[in-house]
């Protein structure tokens, strides 16, 4: 809203110095953060949850877009700014003080929210695999998730790289996977060491008959010596290797030549 002061002015007039253990790496530029805000789609009207507002820069470019935003932020300090924000824009930002770890999100909404996040890095990695975990198809309409971009390749990487890992394939098997964006690291107050990018992952249909706890067994041996034949790496895995010959997978093979469909294929041959 045009009334609102600009960002920096309200973080020196609440003194919110960035908080290195709350990995606060804060975002300004308007113009990007409403691409952000685009990473979703249209989301004029619909439910947003974010984690992790802050002073508010990604809320206003959300609520910009027209959606109905749920923010939950750990730090008090962010509180009275985010509490200008909903004043700013009536009955359209609800804002939680909480740890995003705690709280039950799912029940904060009527239907399927979209999530949206820039969040210090183990945080988000801890959310992301919680959320992709969840029972299918999940609570949440798509992840629109900041990370170093480090993390972010090896959410979206392909067999055969050296970021294909168990975080690639939890993330693909039955969900679509892409970086929206890449960002600058001087885009963030204070500047990370690392580049950033958003990454953008929305559901698909799960494939029938497939346990993700036998999934998750076989890529966490499977990786866990990921140098190794699959004959060596997935011994401990019972019934594994008969499943190889079962799936036609050649059991010479190493983990990262591996694809998500090869993976989804042995886990179902398990899941019986
Ligand atoms: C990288 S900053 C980003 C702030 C703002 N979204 C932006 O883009 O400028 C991460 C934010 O997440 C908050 N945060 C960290 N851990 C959290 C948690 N467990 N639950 C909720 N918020 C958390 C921090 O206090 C901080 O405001």
């Amino acid at each position: 809203m045009s009334d609102l002061p600009p960002l920096r002015e309200v973080i020196r007039r609440h003194g919110l110095s960035a908080s290195k253990a709350l990995g606060q790496n804060f975002l300004f530029d308007e113009k990007l953060l409403d691409r952000i805000a685009t990473v979703p789609g249209n989301i004029a009207g619909a439910e947003v949850f974010e984690v992790g507002p802050g002073p508010g820069g990604l809320t206003r470019a959300l609520l910009r877009a027209g959606a109905q935003v749920t923010a939950v932020e750990r730090d008090r300090r962010c509180m009275p700014p985010l509490a200008e924000l909903a004043e700013a824009w009536p009955g359209k930002l609800t804002v939680i003080e909480g740890d995003a770890l705690e709280i039950d999100a799912p029940s904060l909404f009527t239907g399927k929210p979209h999530i949206v996040a820039n969040l210090p890095y183990n945080v988000g990695t801890a959310l992301l695999v919680r959320w992709l975990s969840a029972a299918w198809m999940p609570w949440w309409q798509s992840l629109s998730l900041m990370f170093q971009r480090e993390v972010a390749e090896r959410i979206v990487a392909a067999p055969g790289s050296d970021a294909y890992g168990r975080l690639a394939v939890l993330a693909q098997w039955r969900a679509t996977a892409k970086i929206a964006m890449p960002v600058h690291r001087s885009a963030f107050t204070p500047p990370p060491k690392v580049m950033s990018a958003v990454v953008h992952i929305v559901p698909r249909p799960a494939p029938q008959g497939i346990r993700l706890d036998r999934l998750e067994a076989l890529t966490a041996a499977a990786f866990g010596q990921r140098r190794k034949m699959l004959r060596q790496s997935l011994k401990p895995v019972p019934a594994a290797i008969a499943a190889m010959d079962a799936a036609g997978i050649d059991s010479s093979r190493r983990a990262e030549t591996v694809t998500v469909a090869e993976y989804v294929a042995l886990a179902r041959i398990l899941s019986d």
